[in-house]
């Protein structure tokens, strides 16, 4: 029986459970474009790019193993029903969804399958043998688009990582070999760059699996037990296996705070370098994410979907397996200080500069507070925005619609917004 093997976020012939469980029959491998889902606001064509720079690796990894990655444009169940007609495909097999939205998609699937008479399994990631495999014939492999193709807005992103498992693997090796060592400490903007991994878009799309770099860690761990590289391999391990949940987009907000934040355009200077910087890039380390989307939801307001969307936009490597639940846990936790975060993790001021190449004649005292500096009025309105809100004073409004929403969910019976614990806390400062 012909074997249709429906690859999703999983874009590696490694540690590929379902491929593994289709060995001996003729396979039919398939990446599905579905263009509704390319649709949301919370998608770009940073992404798709990546994607697309993965997927063309993926069709020659399979091809090198017999049966090379077929591409549709399409509606899933639709082109599903159509392959499976044409090239008599009795049995389907994906690996486990992640997300909400795949997992109604599954649903809609299984509907279907079970109407058409096919078999359609849903197998756990895991570790896998790589299997030689057999095509299914005369299967046209199809084109893998291009974002223009589908219709994705133009999306400048100069610095963005290039996609593809080898490319992967060189960041997972040098990673462990050298960069990760002072990893534990490497949360400031300029020190994330080289100290984190930047695996994430990788991990993402799964053209690297989890367990393999799980595995990657526990043999480096086994090399180097104590020390600086004992701790940031620990903390690192921490972060692969902290759990990602789903929580769904709902809202939208006050169009012009969320203009300027997206354009990085509030007039506070380490939010508005955070944001160029993810918008040149489409990355970000973890603590400085956190404070974009503290501020966003806690000073400027605005509904953690809208702001949510605007940084999934942005980042190459938007999961919405982890970026919901950290949205959540953004917006029910401590209140963020910009200004003091900014001290802590840019005390030069270099990466504000850098970004904002406008604030030059601001001095270094002033640089995160240009409104308290007596040129003020010849910069402000004028090449820099006046500040969309006061920092103080935003940050006490937050202070107070959380305590309110902490009574009114107790009140009501519920549970109050979880605050998290120290070792998960993301340190944004009272
Ligand atoms: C508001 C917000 C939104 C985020 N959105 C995303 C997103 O869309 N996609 C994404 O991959 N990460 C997201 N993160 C988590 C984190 O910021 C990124 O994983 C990290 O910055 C990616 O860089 P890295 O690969 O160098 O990470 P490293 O620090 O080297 O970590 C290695 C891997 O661990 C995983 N990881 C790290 N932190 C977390 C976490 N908190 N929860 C779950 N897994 C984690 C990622 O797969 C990451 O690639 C978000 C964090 C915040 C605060």
């Amino acid at each position: 029986m012909n074997v249709l093997i429906w690859f999703r976020r999983d874009l590696r012939v490694t540690d590929h459970p379902a491929l593994a469980a289709a060995a001996g029959a003729p396979v039919l491998p398939l990446f599905i474009v579905d263009p509704a889902q390319w649709a949301l606001p919370e998608r770009s064509a940073r992404q798709w790019d990546f994607v697309a720079e993965t997927l063309t690796e993926l069709r020659e990894d399979l091809r090198r193993l017999g049966a090379p990655l077929a591409v549709r444009i399409g509606d899933p169940v639709t082109v599903l029903a159509k392959l499976c007609r044409l090239h008599k495909v009795g049995r389907i097999l994906a690996l486990a969804p992640r997300s909400a939205a795949e997992r109604a998609e599954d649903r809609r699937v299984a509907d279907w399958a079970r109407e058409a008479g096919i078999a359609w399994e849903v197998v756990a990631e895991g570790e896998a043998e790589t299997v030689a495999l057999q095509a299914v014939s005369g299967v046209e492999p199809g084109p893998i688009p291009s974002a223009r193709v589908l219709r994705l807005a133009e999306d400048r992103c100069a610095h963005r990582q290039a996609g593809g498992r080898g490319r992967g693997l060189l960041l997972l090796e040098s990673f462990l070999g050298s960069r990760g060592e002072g990893y534990r400490d490497c949360d400031g903007p300029a020190s994330g760059e080289r100290g984190c991994s930047r695996l994430s878009p990788h991990l993402a799309w799964g053209a690297l699996s989890r367990r393999e770099v799980l595995a990657a860690v526990a043999a480096r761990q086994a090399e180097r037990p104590g020390g600086g590289w004992g701790r940031s391999l620990a903390a690192f391990q921490a972060a692969l296996t902290r759990r990602a949940v789903e929580v769904a987009p709902d809202e939208d907000g006050d169009p012009a705070l969320l203009a300027a934040f997206a354009a990085g355009e509030t007039g506070l200077p380490f939010v508005d370098a955070g944001m160029r910087y993810l918008a040149a890039t489409g990355w970000q380390t973890a603590r400085m994410r956190g404070l974009l989307a503290a501020v966003a939801v806690q000073h400027l307001g605005l509904p953690e979907a809208a702001a949510g969307r605007v940084l999934a936009r942005l980042s190459t490597d938007y999961d919405p397996a982890i970026h919901w639940a950290q949205m959540r846990r953004v917006a029910e936790g401590r209140i963020a200080n910009p200004l003091a975060l900014a001290e802590e993790l840019d005390p030069a001021g270099s990466f504000t500069r850098r970004w904002l190449p406008e604030l030059a004649p601001v001095p270094d005292a002033r640089l995160q507070a240009p409104w308290k500096w007596v040129g003020a009025g010849r910069l402000l309105g004028r090449r820099y925005p006046e500040p969309v809100v006061d920092p103080a004073s935003a940050a006490r409004a937050a202070r107070d619609r959380l305590r309110w929403r902490m009574a009114e969910e107790v009140l009501e019976g519920l549970d109050p917004p979880r605050r998290p614990g120290p070792a998960a806390q993301l340190r944004l400062d009272l």
